[in-house]
Order: C-alpha cells, then structure tokens, then sequence
C-alpha cells in the first residue's frame, strides 16, 4: 500500500498520481495495490478521485475508450483518509482505516509512507506513524520516501536525518531526487562503466574542463513563496546538480548494488573542494536574477514582480559555480555548473570538453570549436553526442567539427519512463540505487553551506540578465582562457536527418 501524506497538494496530482497511472498502465503494480491519500483537507474518496483525475494530465489529453477505462479501474484504486486538522495528531484512525484496507483487499503489510509535505512536518509524521504502531516491519517491509528539499543547510539536513533515524533505519528511507529517475542521468553510469573506450581518458591527462548546464525557459511560476526562501543553490544545484555532478566523478563502483554505488558517490562528493577563501568565492561563483523583459513579443514580468516575492529580493534564479575535485583523477581539471530560470532553451546537458591534442598539425578555422567534446544531453533529446575533428573536403588538411550522435529516440524500442515512474516503483522493489543516502546529502551540503554563506552578504552582487537570455553578461568571465559557456541552440534537423547544434 502507498500511503501519500499531503495528498491534497500539487505535486500528487501532478507528478505521483499521473507516474503511478502508467505503472499500472504498464502492468507494473499488483492486482491489490492500494493508494491512501492523506491530509487534513476534509474529503471522500470519491472527491479525492475525481480531483487527481482532473489535476493530473489524463483529462487534459485526447483519451482513448481504452483508456478512458483504464482511468477507472485505476481511479477505484484510490482511497482518502483525511487527518483532522494538524499532521501531528493521533494516527490511529489512518492505522484503522489501513488495517480496514488490508482486510478488504487481501494486501500484505507492505507500506510505502510519502511525505508529500512541506519538510517541516516530516518527523512529526514519522513520529505519528511509530507511535500509531505503522511502523513496525513484522508483517511486511515499511519504508518512507521524502521529498526535496532535504534540509536547507548542513545544519537542518543532519537535524532531518537524525529525526529520520529516531523511527526509520536508513535502510528505510528513500529520499528522492527526481533526476536520477531521468533514463539520461542513469545512462552516465552505463556510458562510463560498461564503454572501454571511454574510461582510459576519463580523467586529468585527457579532461580540460567539464561543463554542467540546467536551464529552463519558466520563471519561478506559481512557486514564488517557496522559491524567495530558498534560491537556483538550494533548488538545483545542492540536489539535482551535484547528483549528476556525482556520477560523473565517481570511481567505478565494484558492483552495481545501491550501497556500493552510493559508497562511490559519497567518496566524491566529499573530495570536492570546499571553497571558504572569500577572494575564492568572489571569482569562482556568480548569482544573477531575472528581470523583465520582451519573449517572442511577450512582456515578462522580473522576479522581484512575481507572486510571493519579495520586490527587493537578492534571491538568485541563476548560479553559476566553478571549482575544483581534490583527487588523483581530477586535480586542476576545473567544473562549471551553473542553472537558471528564464534562459533562452530548456536543456540539461554534461559537456566533456577535451584537451587539444599535444602538438597541432592540422589547422581548425576556429580554435574555441575545434577539441573534441562528449555531451550527454539529459533533456530534452535525451541523448550522447560528440564532437570530433573531420577534415574540410577539398584542399589542404583543413579541420572543422562533425557530430556523432545517439538519441533515445531513435531507439525502436524507445519508452523512457517518467523519472516517478521508475523511482516508485524502484522503491516498491527496494531498490535504492537511484535515492539519495544520508551521508550523499550531508557531503552535498557541506558543499554547498560556505557559498550559501558567502552570498548572504550585502556586498555580493546580484546580476541581473533580461529573462530570455542566456544569464548575466559577465557569466563568461569565470572561465580560464577562451572559453566560455556551451549556449546550445535548438535541435535542428534537415530532411536528410543531419542535426546541427
Ligand atoms: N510541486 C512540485 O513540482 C514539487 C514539489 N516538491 C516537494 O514536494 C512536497 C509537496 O509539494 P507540493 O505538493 O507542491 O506542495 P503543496 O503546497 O501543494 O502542499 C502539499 C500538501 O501539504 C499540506 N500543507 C501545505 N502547507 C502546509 C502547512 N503549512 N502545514 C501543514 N500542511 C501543509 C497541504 O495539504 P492539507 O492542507 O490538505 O493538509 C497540501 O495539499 C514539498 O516538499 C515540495 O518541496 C519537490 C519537487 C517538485
Ligand atoms: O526540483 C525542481 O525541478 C524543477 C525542474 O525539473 P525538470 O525535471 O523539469 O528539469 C524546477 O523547475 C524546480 O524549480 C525544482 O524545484
């Protein structure tokens, strides 16, 4: 049974309610599964059902018959238990009305808890659920999967943790982080761990820098409140960023089990260099903030104009950080990882950027184009791409760059899964490769803290960028030599397939 605390909120209907539709589209879910939503708004099952149906994407598509039926059968899956008016109250009617459940399904003690919360409540619900007697695993496995943020510093993440660990042994806790549910992030560990040609240059001798982008075309949206508080550091790049970052510096794991793949990322996250000299600080990390501007003919409104901003707020929708990797593969190779609000194209990707080769015989008309480079595109056309030197048909040994590239979709047999899709049902599995560990989200924040501290002084300029465009003018200036950021244009493709980029 997934037990979903929070079930009146957005992120329910949008995002686990629709993930879990497909699993049991897919057939991936037993024949008794059950889904108790819970919250303090007062509603019947029959009105939680309808409301999801609606909030989710299933109406707002053209449907099928078919699958106008399949929505109810999976609808009557569906149940609402709410919780009074507080969240830290007297569970036994929610452990009641799962016993009822259980009994009338013929379902297992097997409980998922999702904290669909905001994360203030997170212990006081784990709390409830030991006290009410849910929490013991003697007839079924008990697991709690929490949401992001986790903590918003060292300080409060390790207070999370050890409130965790009062009623859940780590073992039980899956603490999600929705990009490594994305096919493309799990596909760096496979391109990296099962390609020979790859892991030879995978390092210092052969990497001149490495290149991380996360950019989105939406501001903050309806998210303002949330967003004020926390900044593109907290929202992205503690979690989402540096889990990608992770698995890009790890050392190849000696199996692919969770806790020998976390063991990895930990390791390198911890070798990451924390910055703490300010004059460090001042050159090697840059905020900016989106202000108003014109998109296709379209006004935009600036951050400090959105819903539940503060219209003096320094809070940054862009953050660009560059720094260093204290260990024997990585040493003086430079990372730069920046994500923003509001840029001109949505696209997640990895650059690889290589070193030129060590003596130069054959000429590039453009020095900046012409090394090679891996890029793993997360999103959108999920994909691998590199770029390599190819000779400029006719005379002389003119070089010029070529694609060779792979995109999921060109696979036949394509279907990536919705990232909930795959970390749901990982977790129904007790998978918890692609969750994040206790100590991953410490050694994150131990990370990300001294920057956070950094910027909360007065003196930090915040830059702002014409929301549109592709951040801060000055952005550029934190790279050595004549690089710069990678501004990836759309995928453009002719009629013979060829795609330039
Ligand atoms: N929405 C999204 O796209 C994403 C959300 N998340 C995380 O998922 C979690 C849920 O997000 P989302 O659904 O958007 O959040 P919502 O604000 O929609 O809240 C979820 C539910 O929590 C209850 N709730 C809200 N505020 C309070 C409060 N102050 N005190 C007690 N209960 C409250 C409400 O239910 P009721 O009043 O009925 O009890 C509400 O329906 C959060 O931790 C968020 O950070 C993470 C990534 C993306
Ligand atoms: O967690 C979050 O992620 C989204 C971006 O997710 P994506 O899958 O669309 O790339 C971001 O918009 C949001 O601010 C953040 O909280």
């Amino acid at each position: 049974m997934l037990i979903i605390f929070g079930a009146s909120g957005d992120l329910t209907a949008r995002k686990l309610v629709p993930a879990l539709f497909n699993l049991y589209k897919g057939k991936h879910l037993p024949e008794n599964f059950v889904v108790l939503g819970a919250s303090r708004s007062d509603m019947s099952d029959e009105v939680f059902r309808k409301k999801v149906v609606q909030e989710s994407k299933f109406l707002k598509e053209k449907i099928s018959k078919e699958e106008s039926s399949y929505i109810e059968e999976f609808a009557d899956k569906l149940y609402y238990q709410d919780l009074g008016k507080e969240y830290d109250t007297d569970y036994s009617m929610l452990a009641n009305r799962i016993a009822h459940l259980n009994e009338e399904k013929g379902c297992e003690g097997n409980y998922i808890f999702y904290l669909s919360t905001p994360p203030s409540l997170y212990e006081v619900i784990a709390k409830n659920l030991c006290e009410a007697g849910l929490t013991k695993e003697d007839n079924g496995w008990k697991r709690i999967i929490v949401e992001k943020p986790f903590g918003y510093s060292l300080e409060t993440a390790k207070e999370l943790n050890e409130g965790l660990h009062k009623y859940f042994n780590e073992q039980q806790v899956y603490r999600i982080d929705h990009y490594l549910g994305k096919e493309t992030v799990q596909n760096l560990l496979v391109t990296r761990f099962s390609n020979s040609i790859f892991e030879p240059t995978w390092n210092r001798r052969y990497i001149h820098h490495v290149e991380i982008t996360n950019a989105e075309t939406v501001g903050v949206e309806k998210r303002g409140g949330y967003y004020d508080k926390s900044g593109a550091l907290r929202d992205m790049f503690q979690s989402h960023l540096l889990q990608i970052l992770s698995l890009i510096v790890m050392e190849p794991p000696i199996n692919a089990s969770a806790e020998e793949i976390r063991d990895e990322k930990v390791k390198a996250l911890k070798s990451l260099r924390i910055m703490t000299d300010e004059k460090v600080l001042a050159t090697h990390t840059m905020k900016g903030q989106y202000v108003a501007s014109t998109i296709n003919g379209e006004k935009v409104k600036g951050y400090r104009e959105e819903e539940g901003v503060d219209p003096e707020s320094k809070t940054e929708t862009f953050a660009a950080i560059k720094f260093f990797v204290d260990n024997w593969r990585w040493k003086d190779v430079p990372f730069y990882v920046r994500t923003a609000k509001y840029m001109p194209t949505k696209v997640t990707e990895v650059v690889i950027h290589f070193k030129s080769p060590a003596h130069e015989v054959f000429k590039s008309h453009d020095a900046y184009q012409k090394d090679n480079k891996l890029i793993i595109r997360i999103q959108p056309d999920e994909g691998i791409l590199i770029k390599f030197g190819v000779k400029v048909p006719g005379l002389g040994f003119n070089v010029e760059q070529a694609n060779l590239d792979f995109y999921y979709s060109d696979l036949d047999s394509a279907q990536v899964m919705d990232a909930y899709e795959r970390l749901l049902l990982d977790a129904m599995q007790g998978d918890a490769t692609l969750y994040a560990r206790a100590d991953e989200v410490e050694a994150a924040w131990r990370f990300v803290d001294p920057i956070l501290k950094y910027w909360e002084n007065e003196d930090v300029p915040t830059y702002g960028y014409a929301a549109g465009t592709w951040g801060p003018r000055n952005s550029d200036e934190m790279f050595e030599g004549h690089f710069g950021w990678r501004n990836p244009g759309k995928r453009l493709t002719d009629e013979t397939g060829f795609c330039i980029l």
